[in-house]
Order: C-alpha cells, then structure tokens, then sequence
C-alpha cells in the first residue's frame, strides 16, 4: 500500500504552554518545524524554514506576502495567523492562490476591551506622571491642586470602530457613568446600539472628532483606516481629550500625534499599539509625560493567548486536511 505523504507544518514561535504542548507532541502525519525562540523569527529564516509548508501557523509579526508564498511552494494549503488583525498578511496574494487564512476572532475581545479601558483611565488619571513623581521623589504633601485628571461621569466617548471590541469598550465604559457614545466606522449598527443602549448615535467623523471626550481607536487597520488620525484630526479634537489606541499603530500618522502633543492640542493619550513595534527608546513619543505607551500587549491575558494559540491550531490543521476553518478571515 502506498504510504500517505507526510505534511510539513511550519510554526513561527513558541506557543503559550497548553498550546506548545500539543505541538510538542505532534499530530499524525505532520512534520513540525518551529522557530522556538521568543523573538520575531528573521525574515531569512522564515523564507528558509517555509519551503516546502503545508500551513503555516504565524504571527502578527510576520508579514505573509508573494514572497513567503513562492518560498513554501504551490502545496501550501493554509495561513493561520494567531491573531485578529490581519493587515500583516497579503490577502490578495493568498486569494489568488487559494490559500486558506485563518484568525482568532472573539476570544480577544474581552481582554483587548479591558485594557483599552485600563488605558482610558491611566490617561485621565495621569498615571505616568503620578506613578513616576513617586519614583523621582516628587511627592509632596497631599495638594488641592496637584495632578488633577479627569473623569468619565457624564462625559461623551467617542468609539471608531464599533465593532466586537468597540461595543466591549461601550458596555465598559457605560459603567463609569458616560453620558453619550458616538461612534464611526464603515457602517451603522443598529443591532450594537439597541445592545449597548442609551445614548448612542452613529456621526460622521468630524462631530466625533470635535465633541468626544474621550476617543477610543478599536478599528482595523486597511487602505482607508490607514493613518486616519493625523495632524488634522488631532487639530480638530478637544484640547482636554484623551486619545487612547489599541488597534493598530498605522492607524495613527504619529508624526502628525507628535506635533499635536507638542503644541499642548491634546489632553492626554494612551496607546498600546505604535509604529514601529518595539517602538525604539528615543523615540518623541515617549518624552511626552501625557502619553503613556504600552508594548501591544492588549490581549495579554494567558487565558486569551491561549485562546488565540488554540483556535490557531484547530485553523490551520483544518486548511492542512482540506477542511472549512473554523474561523476563516472572511467567514
Ligand atoms: O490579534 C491581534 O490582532 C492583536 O493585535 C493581538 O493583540
């Protein structure tokens, strides 16, 4: 009897541990390579390692374009990217080759949600500045006056991008007293709105900009997203307002952030997500006391990375056995 051909399965990183133990111990019929260091696998030996792939098991930190794919060869069958977003791969190239490409919708939500509104708060309240003036000695006696932040209670939020993890945020921040939600995106959604309740209204982007209080950026990130928030913008929000970003950092022109915060065009702003990822330590952006930077760590909770990594698992072994993926980019 013929042997069945072996599969080759190519995995960019190790896995948060249930995960890694899985693939420790393999699958029937598959050959696993992995770049087993906890750091972005070089481009060249991902070209190396891809030849020959039946799927590729990647992350957001791997661009996955022609270039990739002409490496692996024509046998390869599926992309699943541990991740939500996919702006790291090229769609259209999988498309025409009709590679399957896997994500991990739904299970980041709630932590990508927590931290975006750990982030509101850490702006308003002036977290850096507090946390750091304990540090450097500069806490003196309790003042009426001293690192005065602001509150959420009746305040307007604005939310671009309503969609699993905007309305997380919504239903969040509702609980801190927010008065009114306006909201942009590429649609209304009528369904999220009677979910969310109270006082929330689809806007153009212009009164969102000019009356929110606060501004949450939980869109993907495309052609049209793509450095939406420049100068411009900046320029056309409240001077008070906290900006807070945990999508994508492409999102935001951050040359444009970095004018608007130096001539004081902004209250505060938090962001986990930046370009590039790590941003480097002299960076502008991190001189700005108002600004507190995280390192994308929005889903970092071991619960949803384990999610993320076992949805991942079940993605591309489904595309390597010609099967549906349970959670196809474009289901
Ligand atoms: O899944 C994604 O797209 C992320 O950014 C993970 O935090």
């Amino acid at each position: 009897m013929a042997e069945l051909q072996r599969q080759r399965l190519v995995v960019t990183r190790t896995l948060p541990q249930a995960s890694q133990a899985r693939i420790d111990k393999g699958f029937d019929g598959i050959d696993i390579i992995q770049w087993k260091e906890d750091r972005a696998i070089p481009r060249s030996e991902f070209l190396k390692m891809a030849k020959g792939a039946d799927g590729i098991l990647c992350l957001l930190t791997d661009k996955i374009d022609a270039e990739v794919l002409d490496a692996a060869g024509s046998q390869l069958k599926v992309v699943s990217t541990m991740s939500v977003g996919y702006d790291h791969v090229n769609v259209p190239d999988l498309e025409s080759r009709n590679i399957a490409l896997g994500i991990t919708p739904g299970v980041l939500t709630e932590a990508t949600a927590d931290t975006t509104v750990l982030l509101v708060l850490a702006a308003a309240r002036r977290l850096r500045e507090g946390a750091d003036a304990v540090i450097q000695g500069k806490w003196g006696t309790w003042s009426p006056t001293w690192l005065l932040g602001s509150q959420l209670t009746d305040k307007t939020v604005g939310i671009v991008g309503l969609g699993r993890i905007g309305a997380a945020v919504a239903r969040r921040l509702k609980a801190f007293g927010v008065q009114r939600f306006l909201y942009q995106g590429t649609r209304r959604k009528e369904e999220t709105e009677k979910e969310i309740g109270g006082n929330i209204e689809f806007v153009q982007m212009e009164q969102l900009l000019r009356e929110s209080d606060v501004i949450c950026v939980c869109c993907a990130l495309n052609d049209k997203t793509k450095n939406m928030f420049d100068y411009k913008a900046f320029s056309q929000m409240k001077d008070t307002v906290v900006f807070v970003n945990t999508a994508r950092g492409g999102i935001v022109d951050q040359d444009g952030l970095i004018s608007a915060l130096k001539e004081g065009k902004l209250g505060s702003v938090g962001l986990d997500v930046t370009v590039p990822e790590p941003l480097p330590q002299d960076s502008e952006l991190l001189s700005f006391p108002n600004c507190l930077v995280l390192p994308h760590i929005g889903s970092g909770t071991l619960e949803t990375r384990t999610a993320m990594s076992e949805i991942a698992i079940e993605n591309v072994l489904s595309g390597m056995r010609g099967e549906r993926l349970p959670h196809a980019h474009n289901a």
